[in-house]
């Protein structure tokens, strides 16, 4: 017989003379406890059975498991190890004396001595046993080598054991976390410095030998990608990574602080891809209408700043909806997130984006006419170019804001993201404009230019909207009522188109941030017939949307228009302190 079958032989008889030696005071014991003996003894029986099968050197401490095992099915008992142990203590003197003349040659003081030898002096007890110890469960008990068992005997010091380790752990993968984070982002950082090399051409060697000969630096004049580390407080910087290293600044998502306010159709997309070669600028993806669409406002500010892109400290967000420009509620909206934040305005020579405005509506099967405008031709000459002479800024706006009620009520053609008079104010007005019959798509689209720019009787359609919107000085009375003047800039759309760079030039003066888009980042592509944006690792050119070829408009229209406009041109001038030069015939 091997040591592990005398070992699992002596084991149950152990078990056994146990049961046996109380079985002098079966008949004063309640049956419940007789028949629990019995149900113990066929037990141990089949353990013991069990054991001479698997033949496992751990049968001892099997035996000693399964005879816990046992305690614990019994109804009245909630057994523990150490329970066990005191049970075994608290034996009568006879039994105790009975079971010492056995003990001394069986396991049952063996098995409890190995019980105490394999308890981790711990709040946690720990047993390692064989698999024998287990009454097969499933299918899958087969498997299982050794069980683990973990008994807690102090469960307040189990329970401050264990948040310990659990914060340890917290800690550990909230470094790791932070660690990974800090390196995708030096990836990318590196990635976009790559893409805009050009315009980072002063490398990071350039950086470090420019901060080197300025001890205290701003910050915000080096290139934001790679920056040597000033010190801990002026930068914060994972644990993991060492203070020698060059550093990746933290990125977040920042509200802007600066908006592309408009105009529609006046380069406003090309002058934002444009900036956006700047290292200093961040830009939002699409237009967000955050200010101008009530549903959107109401999401609050923090809604806005999830929708920005991430940027490094000193870099500029910037986001352009171009409907801003001639919605009411926006400039009191925008100085209530920032009074300081910069305004760029693009604009350009009104007939000619009014014709852009129309090309893309008619493109989208839905130009817009406007009831308020029809009755006005069908009364005569009455909103004719004199009545509209005594016009004062806010009188006339308040009549395109009825029209441009009336066209949202159609969709305007121009995409949701382009809905200019979208909000509280303009369902309000729709609420009062008149029903009239509104033209189908279809009839919209079919109409000219022409038709929809000027009347019959040859007054101009002052409330169609492509006309309306390029009325600049109506809606930027309402900004710099708002804004002062030098928080706004011009910018020449036309010349944009032009020469970018002087234009960008007069930007990146404007925003504080030094001069870097150049030249060399644009190429005139002939097919196109606009300047295309050139990145080391390619070029690009805006989609075809931008640039679209524009129908051929009567000239006499487009001189009656500039005539029209004249006034209203002189107005804006007057109002920017600067002469753009627009034709006026
Ligand atoms: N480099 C370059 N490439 C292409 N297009 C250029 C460029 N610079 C300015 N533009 C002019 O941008 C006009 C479109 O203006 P927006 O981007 O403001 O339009 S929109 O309001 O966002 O729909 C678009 O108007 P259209 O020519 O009428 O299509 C262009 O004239």
């Amino acid at each position: 017989m091997t040591a592990a079958k005398r070992r699992a032989a002596s084991g149950s008889s152990s078990s056994s003379s146990s049961s046996n030696s109380s079985s002098g005071s079966n008949e004063q014991q309640p049956l419940q406890q007789q028949q629990h003996h019995q149900h113990q003894q066929q037990q141990q029986q089949q353990l013991q059975h069990q054991q001479h099968h698997h033949h496992h050197d751990g049968s001892q401490q099997a035996h000693e498991y399964q005879h816990l095992l046992q305690h614990q099915h019994h109804p009245h008992s909630n057994y523990h190890p150490q329970q066990y142990h005191q049970r075994q203590q608290q034996h009568t003197p006879q039994q105790q004396q009975q079971q010492h003349h056995q003990a001394s040659s069986t396991t049952t003081s063996s098995t409890t001595a190995t019980l105490r030898d394999c308890s981790v002096k711990l709040p946690l007890d720990i047993l390692w046993l064989p698999k024998s110890a287990m009454r097969p469960v499933g299918a899958d008990a087969s498997h299982t080598d050794c069980i683990l068992v973990v008994g807690v005997s102090r469960p307040k010091l189990a329970v401050v054991f264990l948040t310990v380790m659990l914060i340890s752990l917290f800690l550990t993968f909230h470094v790791l976390y932070d660690s990974a984070v800090y390196n995708i982002q030096a990836a990318q950082a590196v990635h976009e410095r790559h893409r805009l090399s050009l315009a980072v051409s002063a490398s990071a060697a350039a950086a470090a030998s420019s901060f080197a000969a300025n001890p205290n630096p701003n910050l915000n004049h080096l290139p934001v990608f790679v920056k040597p580390v000033v010190s801990s407080n002026q930068l914060s910087h994972p644990m993991v990574f060492p203070s020698s290293r060059v550093h990746f600044p933290k990125t977040s998502r920042r509200l802007p602080q600066a908006l592309i306010i408009g105009v529609r159709k006046c380069g406003t997309r090309a002058l934002l891809e444009m900036l956006y070669l700047h290292p200093r600028i961040q830009k939002a993806g699409g237009e967000v209408h955050f200010f101008d669409r009530d549903e959107n406002y109401l999401k609050g500010l923090e809604w806005y700043r999830k929708k920005m892109p991430h940027s490094f400290r000193g870099q500029i967000t910037i986001e352009k909806s171009p409907s801003y420009f001639v919605s009411p509620e926006v400039p009191e909206r925008v100085r209530a997130m920032n009074a300081s934040i910069k305004l760029l305005l693009i604009v350009r020579e009104p007939v000619t984006r009014a014709i852009s405005d129309y090309t893309q509506l008619r493109s989208h099967a839905a130009t817009a006419i406007l009831p308020l405008a029809e009755q006005s031709a069908s009364a005569g000459a009455g909103s004719g170019y004199g009545a509209r002479m005594s016009s004062t800024p806010s009188t006339l706006y308040a009549k395109l804001q009825a029209a441009h009620s009336y066209d949202n009520a159609l969709g305007s053609g121009a995409g949701a993201k382009e809905t200019a008079m979208a909000g509280m104010g303009a369902r309000r007005a729709a609420a009062t404009t008149t029903t009239t019959p509104t033209p189908s798509a279809a009839q919209l689209a079919a109409k000219s230019f022409e038709e929809l720019a000027i009347f019959p009787n040859g007054t101009v359609n002052e409330a169609y909207r492509p006309l309306s919107i390029s009325m600049y000085h109506v809606h930027l009375h309402r900004w710099l009522e708002v804004f002062p003047r030098e928080q706004l800039l011009v910018v020449n759309g036309d010349r944009l188109i032009e020469d970018p760079v002087s234009q960008l030039k007069r930007i990146e003066a404007f925003l504080g941030i030094e001069h870097r888009v150049r030249s060399e980042h644009f190429y005139f592509n002939e097919t196109k017939g606009f300047y295309c944006l050139r990145y080391d690792n390619g070029d690009r050119c805006l989609r075809e949307t931008k640039g679209r070829k524009h129908p051929h408009v009567d000239p006499v229209v487009v001189s009656r228009l500039r005539k029209f406009f004249a006034e209203y041109n002189q107005r804006f001038y007057e109002l920017v302190g600067e002469d753009l030069g627009w034709p006026e015939e």
